[in-house]
């Protein structure tokens, strides 16, 4: 009898199969289990103990290793700041004694449970435990489940009551998969769970292992393993994995996948994870009750937020919240919107053998779109009928690898988070990922140098890294006033990975002696941080000047971030290295950070336009739980409008052109430009968007350029000043590119070279500058560098090379003839140090060496000046073996 066998039984297998190797052993002793265990066939009362993530007979615990520490702490009376409660909440850590088993928190508790527990087994059944667990995730309190906890405790041993806690935690790591587990317990277990999501069901309806199942079909009310994609390097590899194929290519949208289960006016949002998300009920069953024309029906999609003032789907992360937004009512430009971009189930039949382009039909016959709520993704039709002209596609029918590439990129470029390309002969099958659904991603995008960011705290690792420090929690700097350092760090985003082992100990080794733990309400002031436990590093850097900066490389996207306390965090954050070279202070600020984010965001770019009525502020700052984000400007002052309101018009030789300037030379300030353009009928943007149509710039450096380079040409912006100068709009010849694109650059091959130097148009002097400036010179340089030093290492020619030399030559009260005399002289010194391959400079500032000349005119003591300037002079020709 399976409930009345004893919880020990199940223990001891659990303990021999996590020590045994050889798969073959495990799934041998567990076929033993059931059949002396479960003589009476009622398998479900332990299967589920055995794969407690797939039970979904019973409701979520709510007890997270945090607060299943504070939990067993009352449960077993301990004070809370006494050594074992301590250990508990610190499991990550462990102490002196817990050492090889921080990380573990059922480990950590099993030693703190052993002193109280003893060794003799409670003698509890499967079935009083299965009760016990009823009541533990049913009761609503903590309080009610500390006393289900202290009745475990009571009922059971140490041992026990670890594998108690890793059963609550839905984790055994038994080392052997749960495909194994299906196998061995029935041939035809996964396929049917993969089509019901429903454990009891499998464990009661194979009963018998030797009597086959006949193939299940799906059915409307139980949710089905979704059908996966497999991910492939780039578009010519999907292409070849399809050949011959006929292809679909459909836009990879960011939000929640969930089936749609409709059954008349009953409706499920199953999850991934076959989680029934009934928080979607509010703002959608109506919806799609209306909307989808039959009685029975099971789509599947992605849930999104649809923004109606922007026109377009908000960043990933909202759903919770505007579905709980819709649940009290409350009035929102954010709305749940439904993506369908398949359909499994219809009328009264299973529709996943078809092919995809008969299940497109088929969605598009079953589902009346309503633009922004609920849509549809087909080839032709659906949502891609209201995009505007222009914009990518949101899926096409791809002909060759090409088209796949191109859309790969406009869809990256439009902020989408990838695509999938599918083949269209393709059934839908549960739980698939054998290749009929390819997943393109961008790679992370290399920040390089831009994004530095200082380590501002470190968390516990937990398993392999349980007890050091195996994350960090980083920070951008507050900008600094001019010439000093930053005072102040603002948390960005916490990450773990991308190093090795060896790089992450050696972080930590040199980090240790400044990590220091503070309380939880006052952390470090000179940190900029929220209350949100997401961000609460286990220990903080308590001196910034003493940190490393970490070059971080993220996902492309940035999200709005509440629990950190920059305005954005990075998703999906990796350390690219670790930056020993830089200081700490030369972590990148927040405000440039806001700069590169804003740049390459579509989604914070609307409104900036000069020009427009519309708001002038980018993207909303969300506000922190405890407001300390309050006190920062949501616009850096660099990105606040320029006032352009007294400009006077002048000429409109800038009319219909929107400027965006990616930087300014020293010498102009960005407001400069900007009158500059609104005088002369021009408009500006703070951001790079799509109404952009003039990318101006001084330099070709930073993160602004590199996201301006995607987009297209860079100009110069000494065409803005040249143009105003001559009141007329110059024609943009070559010399004014700091940046082609490769669309221009193929129209213009026929006039160009590689340096963009045109075949036929007359350069003048500047024109040649301007042209050598943008070329590239590092590697020249270095082979003349190579060749001089080769041929010529102490030759008379190249004597002064690498020196800049000024000649003071100006001298108070010098009658005029002398001073006549000086200049000739100091003439002939220019000449001898031009010869020697050095520069004359009149810029004191950049002087590698300074020569004053002198005339025994008006003051003898010239007379000494002269003698020590000569000897000077000599010392030096002399070092450089000329004398
Ligand atoms: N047009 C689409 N077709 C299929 N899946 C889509 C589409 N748009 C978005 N998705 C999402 O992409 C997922 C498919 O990728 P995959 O199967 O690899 O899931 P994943 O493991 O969650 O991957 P990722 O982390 O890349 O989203 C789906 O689960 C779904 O949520």
């Amino acid at each position: 009898m399976t409930e009345l066998t004893k919880f020990s039984v199940l223990c001891s297998l659990f303990t021999w199969t996590q020590r045994t190797k050889a798969p073959a052993k495990k799934r041998a002793k567990f076929r033993k289990f059931l059949d002396n265990f479960c003589t009476d066939r009622n398998y479900f009362p332990a299967i589920r103990l055995i794969l407690p993530n797939l039970d979904r007979e019973r409701g979520s615990y709510g007890l997270k290793e945090s607060v299943l520490a504070t939990s067993l702490i009352d449960a077993l009376g301990m004070a809370k700041d006494s050594h074992d409660a301590l250990r508990l909440v610190n499991w990550r850590k462990g102490g002196a004694k817990t050492g090889a088993n921080a990380g573990n928190f059922a480990l950590v508790a099993a030693e703190v449970l052993q002193l109280r527990q003893g060794t003799a087994s409670g003698g509890l059944t499967i079935k009083e435990l299965n009760d016990l667990l009823d009541q533990l995730s049913s009761s609503e309190n903590r309080g009610e489940k500390t006393l289900v906890l202290s009745t475990l405790i009571q009922k059971t041993n140490a041992l026990e009551m670890k594998w108690i806690i890793m059963i609550i935690l839905k984790d055994l790591k038994l080392g052997i998969s749960e495909r194994s587990i299906f196998h061995e317990f029935h041939p035809d277990a996964e396929d049917l769970f993969n089509v019901t999501c429903d454990l009891k069901l499998v464990c009661e309806k194979l009963r018998d292992r030797n009597q086959r199942h006949k193939r299940q079909d799906i059915e409307v009310g139980k949710a089905v393993r979704p059908q996966l994609a497999k991910r492939v390097a780039n578009a010519a590899d999907a292409w070849k994995k399809l050949h011959g194929k006929e292809v679909v290519a459909e836009c990879k949208f960011d939000g929640d996948r969930i089936q749609i289960h409709k059954n008349g006016t009953e409706i499920h949002f199953f999850s991934r994870n076959f989680i029934d998300h009934s928080e979607y009920a509010h703002g959608m069953s109506e919806i799609i009750i209306q909307n989808i024309l039959v009685d029975r029906c099971i789509l599947d999609g992605e849930m999104l937020v649809w923004d109606t003032s922007l026109n377009r789907f908000a960043e990933f992360g909202s759903n919770q919240e505007i579905a709980k937004a819709a649940r009290d009512g409350l009035e929102s430009n954010r709305q749940l919107c439904y993506v369908a971009f398949d359909i499994l189930y219809f009328g009264d039949t299973s529709v996943i053998h078809q092919t995809l382009k008969e299940r497109h039909e088929i969605l598009r016959k079953v589902v009346k779109p309503l633009k922004g709520r609920f849509e549809i993704l087909l080839p032709n039709g659906g949502i891609n009928n209201h995009r505007s002209s222009g914009e990518p596609c949101w899926s096409f029918i791809a002909h060759n690898a090409e088209e796949v590439e191109r859309f790969f990129k406009e869809t990256i470029e439009n902020r989408e988070e990838g695509i999938v390309v599918k083949d269209l002969s393709s059934k839908w099958e549960p739980s698939d990922r054998s290749g009929k659904w390819l997943k393109l991603k961008p790679d992370y995008v290399h920040a390089g140098s831009d994004l530095d960011v200082l380590i501002i705290g470190g968390y516990y690792g937990s398993g392999r890294h349980g007890g050091e420090v195996a994350q960090f929690l980083v920070g951008l700097a507050e900008r600094p006033s001019p010439n000093t350092h930053p005072k102040r760090f603002i948390s960005l985003c916490r990450v773990g990975t991308g190093l090795s082992d060896d790089e992450l100990e050696a972080v930590v080794t040199k980090l240790k002696p400044y990590f220091r733990k503070y309380p939880k309400t006052s952390p470090p002031s000179f940190y900029q941080v929220t209350n949100h436990s997401k961000e609460r590093p286990d220990v903080w850097v308590d001196s910034p000047e003493k940190s490393i900066i970490l070059s971080v490389t993220s996902d492309i996207r940035t999200i709005e971030s509440e629990a950190f306390a920059a305005p954005y965090s990075l998703r999906f954050p990796r350390i690219d290295r670790v930056r020993y070279d830089k200081d700490w202070h030369e972590c990148l600020d927040v405000q440039s950070f806001i700069e590169l984010v804003q740049s390459g965001n579509g989604t914070t770019q609307r409104n900036t336009e000069y020009g427009s009525n519309k708001d002038s502020k980018p993207k909303r700052m969300k506000s922190s739980t405890r407001g300390e984000k309050k006190n920062m400007s949501t616009v850096p002052s660099h990105l606040s409008q320029t006032d352009v309101s007294s400009v006077t018009g002048g000429s409109l030789m800038f009319s219909n052109m929107m400027f965006y300037f990616v930087n300014v030379p020293p010498s102009h300030s960005l407001e400069s430009f900007h009158k500059l353009v609104a005088e002369n009928g021009g408009t500006f943007s703070m951001n790079l968007n799509n109404a952009v149509t003039h990318c101006v710039a001084a330099d070709s450096k930073g993160f602004k350029f590199e996201a301006a380079k995607r987009r297209g040409d860079i100009i110069h912006y000494t065409w803005v000043l040249d143009c105003c100068a001559q009141k007329k709009l110059i024609p943009l010849h070559l010399k004014y590119f700091l940046f082609l694109s490769e669309l221009t650059k193929k129209k213009l091959q026929e006039d160009i070279d590689e340096f963009s130097d045109s075949y036929y148009l007359d350069l003048d002097l500047g024109d040649i500058k301007q042209l050598l400036s943008n070329i590239n010179r590092s590697e020249d340089v270095s082979t003349v560098d190579h060749y001089r030093k080769k041929y010529c290492p102490k030759d008379k020619w190249s004597i002064f090379n690498g020196c800049s030399i000024y000649f003071r030559t100006t001298m108070p009260s010098l009658k005029e003839d002398w001073q006549i005399l000086l200049e000739l002289s100091s003439k002939r010194f220019k000449v001898e140090v031009l010869m020697g391959g050095g520069k004359v400079t009149s810029n004191l500032n950049s002087a590698t060496h300074v020569v004053a000349l002198f005339l025994p005119s008006c003051h003898t003591n010239y007379e000494d000046e002269i003698q020590i300037s000569l000897q000077l002079r000599e010392n030096f020709l002399e070092e450089r073996g000329c004398i």
